[in-house]
């Protein structure tokens, strides 16, 4: 049976849980886990931490409340602020929640390689807490892995982490494609894991499960970023139902999610054949076309994909294990007819365009 959206290259967010996980909700634990009393939500948590080479784990309805109670729970007295990414998930896709939840400044980094956060680029940033009373100093860096599907290298990352704990700063990852990272550089989660003081793990993206991501750390992290996360509506009552399906994920689709990259480098290598220019390599799920230099009409992108029967926006191209191989070929016919298109109809863009707005904003 394939999944209804095997022709879906909008969001790895679109993948559905499969026949066997929806199968395995009547073998749920039924327990109340705001009280930790639900048996499937603590193997979870366990099993996540473990994984990932840390104390305690805690389930998390998304990624978005996962990042934002990680961040608050390491954000302890403002003046502060974070570094990240200034395509980072938590600065630009989180709705301002580092300012209402941590009352945190943000200082968003370009890469200077164009690629991910070098350590020359932190420091060239960083707000020191020298007393100067004019400034929020640096308390958390937050990095992702991958960022919008490229892989971080571990070299630079053991270089921050010990860089930021020699400086008394927190390093918090965006894990929510961590899996993706360990597939493509076979890089152990543990490994990943011991630079980080805390990592969020989603469960939603390419893995397959309908809900949820769940947040690793110490003992003492865990202990508050739960108090943070029923603060905000978090707590999930009977979540046994999430976590049965999420295991299942684990156990049979991680292995399934290589296809995804393999179909993705794919469609890149036709895609570049064409003539069609990339904004970023494509490393792992993701394909993002350059938006200036193709010289595309956004506005044309949903409708030819329509044409195909195939589900596109803007000018991200995500691929999940779900992705079919029909759906595959549809997308070049589809590319195909935009670059066409787009040569003989350039496209000047004045605006920027978003990853989930095609065309110009209203
Ligand atoms: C990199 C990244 N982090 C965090 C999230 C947040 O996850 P959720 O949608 O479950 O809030 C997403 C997307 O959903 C994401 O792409
Ligand atoms: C938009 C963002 O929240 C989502 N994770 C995506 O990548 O599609």
């Amino acid at each position: 049976m394939l999944p209804e959206n095997h022709n879906e290259f909008r969001s790895d967010t679109f993948t559905t849980p499969t026949e066997s996980m929806i199968k395995s909700i009547s073998l749920a634990s039924i327990g109340d886990s705001v009280y930790n009393e639900d048996k499937d939500t603590i193997a979870l948590e366990k099993r996540i931490a473990e994984m990932m080479g840390f104390e305690e784990g805690l389930f998390c309805c998304s990624g978005t409340l996962s990042n934002q109670i990680a961040l608050r729970s390491h954000l302890l007295q403002p003046p502060h602020s974070i570094i990240c990414d200034n395509r980072g998930h938590v600065f630009v896709h989180e709705a301002g929640g580092l300012a209402t939840l941590s009352q945190a400044m943000v200082t968003d980094i370009i890469a200077s390689n164009g690629l991910y956060l070098t350590l020359e680029d932190i420091i060239n940033r960083y707000i020191p807490d020298d007393g100067d009373i004019h400034a929020a100093p640096t308390r958390v860096v937050s990095l992702e892995n991958t960022i919008h599907g490229l892989i971080h290298p571990i070299e630079e990352i053991k270089r921050i982490s010990e860089w930021c704990h020699d400086n008394g700063l927190i390093l918090h990852l965006d894990g929510a494609r961590i899996w993706d990272a360990s597939i493509a550089t076979g890089i152990d989660f543990k490994e990943y894991g011991k630079y980080f003081d805390s990592i969020s793990v989603c469960l939603s993206k390419g893995l397959g499960a309908p809900i949820g991501s769940v947040l690793v750390g110490s003992k003492k992290f865990i202990l508050k970023a739960n108090h943070f996360k029923k603060q905000n509506g978090g707590g999930i009552r009977q979540c046994g139902m999430l976590a049965r399906m999420a295991m299942v994920a684990i156990d049979e689709n991680f292995s399934k999610m290589k296809s995804a990259h393999i179909m993705a480098k794919e469609v890149a290598d036709y895609a570049e054949n064409l003539g069609l220019i990339f904004e970023i390599p494509c490393q792992t799920n993701f394909i993002f076309l350059d938006p200036l230099k193709n010289k595309i009409d956004p506005k044309i992108i949903t409708p030819i994909g329509e044409k195909y029967n195939i589900k596109i926006s803007g000018f991200r191209l995500s691929f999940s294990f779900q992705t079919s191989k029909e759906a595959v070929e549809n997308l070049k016919l589809a590319l195909k007819e935009i670059k066409e298109y787009s040569e003989t109809n350039p496209y000047d863009s004045n605006k920027a365009v978003g990853l989930y707005h095609s065309g110009n904003k209203k």
